[in-house]
């Protein structure tokens, strides 16, 4: 049995609704329902919530699924506060237990203090850039990945809590070329590889 905890981070503000997350969410919970080996717990973000009780949920489960748009390069303010209400919660009560640092030699093990090892976690993001701003010579982000580039903290967060990256997926231009068909099929096919061995989650690494 494994256990998915799948978090909506999409909101409503300015040009960007929510819709575009709140429908890859929705596909995910699709995907995972049809499962008997599966049980899934979710978070709307923007429904409210409890830290202590996601705390419990980040405990539980075997994977964490986050499916967020992005804000000025980052995450949205709402999904930031989430993290550092959760996570606050969470010291030392199954989220990081310290540092990992030792006072003998305060110069290494930074970030080996999480209490989520063994566990893995998934990232969807949807931008309004396309992907060729990642990709193209000499387009806005120099070459440098989603993953690698603006989301490289996302990571580094999720790394100390000691959780580790299932390939992540991106959807881009939804703003102006949105294909939610396109989109959705595309993304439940990411999905079936990377749970096509749920019991082993070999899937790793972006
Ligand atoms: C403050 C702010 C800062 C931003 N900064 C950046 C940035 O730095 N870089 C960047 O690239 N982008 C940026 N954006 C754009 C942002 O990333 C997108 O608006 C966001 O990812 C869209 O996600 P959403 O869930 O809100 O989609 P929505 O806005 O809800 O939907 C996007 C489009 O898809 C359509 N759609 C959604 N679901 C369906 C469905 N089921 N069926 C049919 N059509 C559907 C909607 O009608 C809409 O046209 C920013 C937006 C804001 C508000």
């Amino acid at each position: 049995m494994k256990k998915i905890f799948v978090i909506n981070a999409g909101q409503n503000f300015g040009h960007s609704s929510g819709r575009f997350n709140k429908t890859i969410t929705a596909e995910t919970l699709a995907f995972f329902e049809s499962r008997e080996d599966v049980q899934v717990m979710k978070t709307d973000i923007s429904n409210g919530y409890i830290p202590e009780e996601e705390v419990q949920k980040f405990v539980w489960a075997d994977v964490v699924i986050y499916h967020t748009p992005i804000w000025w390069f980052q995450l949205p303010n709402g999904f930031k506060k989430y993290i550092d209400e959760v996570f606050t919660a969470g010291h030392q009560k199954g989220i990081y237990y310290s540092d990992g640092r030792r006072s003998e030699n305060p110069k290494i093990n930074y970030g080996t203090g999480g209490m989520l090892k063994g566990k893995h976690y998934m990232l969807t993001t949807t931008w309004n850039a396309p992907e060729t701003a990642f990709t193209l010579p000499g387009e806005f982000f120099n070459e440098h990945s989603v993953d690698e580039g603006p989301l490289f903290g996302f990571h580094r967060m999720n790394a100390f809590t000691g959780m580790k990256p299932l390939k992540s997926f991106h959807f881009h231009d939804v703003e102006k070329n949105a294909d939610v068909i396109r989109d959705m099929e595309r993304y439940s096919e990411h999905l079936s590889k990377t749970f096509s061995e749920v019991q082993s989650l070999v899937s790793e690494a972006y």
